[in-house]
């Protein structure tokens, strides 16, 4: 890719041991991106204008016109931004039986902590910023009550062609636009969401790795329970192959999205997203959708519904012990050496 216009220079990208296709890059009015929708698979849509009325959305820009209300950022020492769901702490507790109490409290590493902020505060820390400081990351979900430059420039996205692939595609409503601004060499390690999600690049450019839901025996996710539930153990950019043998399988695809474009991120598809030069930080906007009604079931079952399947075993046989550390010995009892 040229560096002349203001792009990423595709060299200094990191490398991966890994195998990377391109991601089709279609412009949205073609008639194949309906077709990679439909099959769930990932493409780069150009010219949707989805987000143009967002294209001034720089830092000057947010300052002014967010509200001076507070903001969720999440503040890491390195740079990755593996997000941690607090409320699972709760729920392991609900899971589990008398017999767990006497237990030592695991001790988890929160790798980034979120904090609330004015938008004036986080925009001059990121003019500040310099290598080695502490990194920060903004996201947070728009609405009505964001602030009115904002919430004028929000009602101006093409909702019209938006709401017609969504309609098209039997997506059930959407849920969140997350708005994120992350410094350049922000990581959100690989993870899944159990969402459709168009994600619009505004500013700056992102690095996008993807894995189909089929590779989830190579990506080895934490356990349902867990706070860091649907995000891989596994750390792509320092891979350990003792633990995890099955990385060598690895096979993803890969683009790099400015502003304008929107990548669409199956359901259940692994994404690894990194903020990559030239520019100092990134501005993104998610649109994410619930899962459409589940149709006629098709066999053989797809990726993604077996992805469904096994989070289904691994809550039901914490449910059915009171006990999460007694589900793996239960598991390898049920299939060594047997299926
Ligand atoms: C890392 C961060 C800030 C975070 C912290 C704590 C809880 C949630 C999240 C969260 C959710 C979504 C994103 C955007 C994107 C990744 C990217 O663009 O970096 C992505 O994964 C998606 O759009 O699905 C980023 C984050
Ligand atoms: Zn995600």
């Amino acid at each position: 890719m040229s560096t002349s216009r203001n792009e990423p220079d595709q060299c200094n990208l990191r490398k991966y041991d890994f195998p990377l296709d391109d991601i089709p890059r279609l412009n949205c009015m073609d008639p194949q991106v309906d077709e990679l929708i439909k099959s769930k698979k990932p493409v780069v849509l150009t010219g949707s204008n989805l987000v143009g009325a967002a294209s001034k959305w720089d830092l000057d820009y947010l300052e002014k016109n967010m509200g001076n209300g507070d903001f969720t950022i999440f503040v890491s020492k390195g740079n990755q931004f593996k997000f941690f769901d607090e409320k699972k702490l709760a729920e392991i507790d609900s899971v589990s039986g008398a017999h767990t109490k006497n237990r030592p409290q695991k001790e988890y590493i929160r790798p980034a902590k979120s904090c609330p902020i004015k938008i004036q505060d986080f925009a001059k820390r990121v003019r500040e910023w310099k290598d080695g400081d502490e990194r920060l990351y903004l996201q947070q979900a728009l609405s009505s009550t964001s602030g009115a430059g904002v919430v004028q420039d929000f009602i101006r996205f093409r909702w019209d062609w938006v709401t017609a692939k969504q309609k098209l595609h039997n997506w059930g409503k959407l849920t969140y636009n997350l708005l994120l601004v992350g410094l350049e060499g922000n990581v959100t390690p690989c993870h899944y969401d159990e969402q459709e999600n168009l994600f619009a690049q505004i500013h700056g450019h992102k690095r996008c790795i993807l894995f189909p839901p089929e590779q989830f025996g190579c990506l080895y996710p934490h356990p349902v329970w867990h706070p860091h539930d649907r995000q891989s153990q596994v750390d792509l950019d320092n891979p350990d192959y003792d633990r995890f043998p099955k990385m060598r399988d690895l096979h993803g695809v890969q683009a790099v999205v400015g502003p304008g474009d929107v990548l669409y991120i199956p359901i259940y598809w692994w994404h690894h997203i990194e903020s990559v030069k030239p520019e100092k930080y990134t501005v993104s906007l998610n649109f994410w959708y619930k899962a459409g009604p589940v149709g006629q079931v098709e066999y053989p079952i797809k990726g993604y519904q077996k992805v469904a399947i096994m989070r289904n075993v691994e809550k039901m046989l914490a449910e059915a012990m009171q006990d999460p550390e007694e589900v793996g010995a239960l598991l390898r009892t049920m299939v060594q050496g047997r299926f």
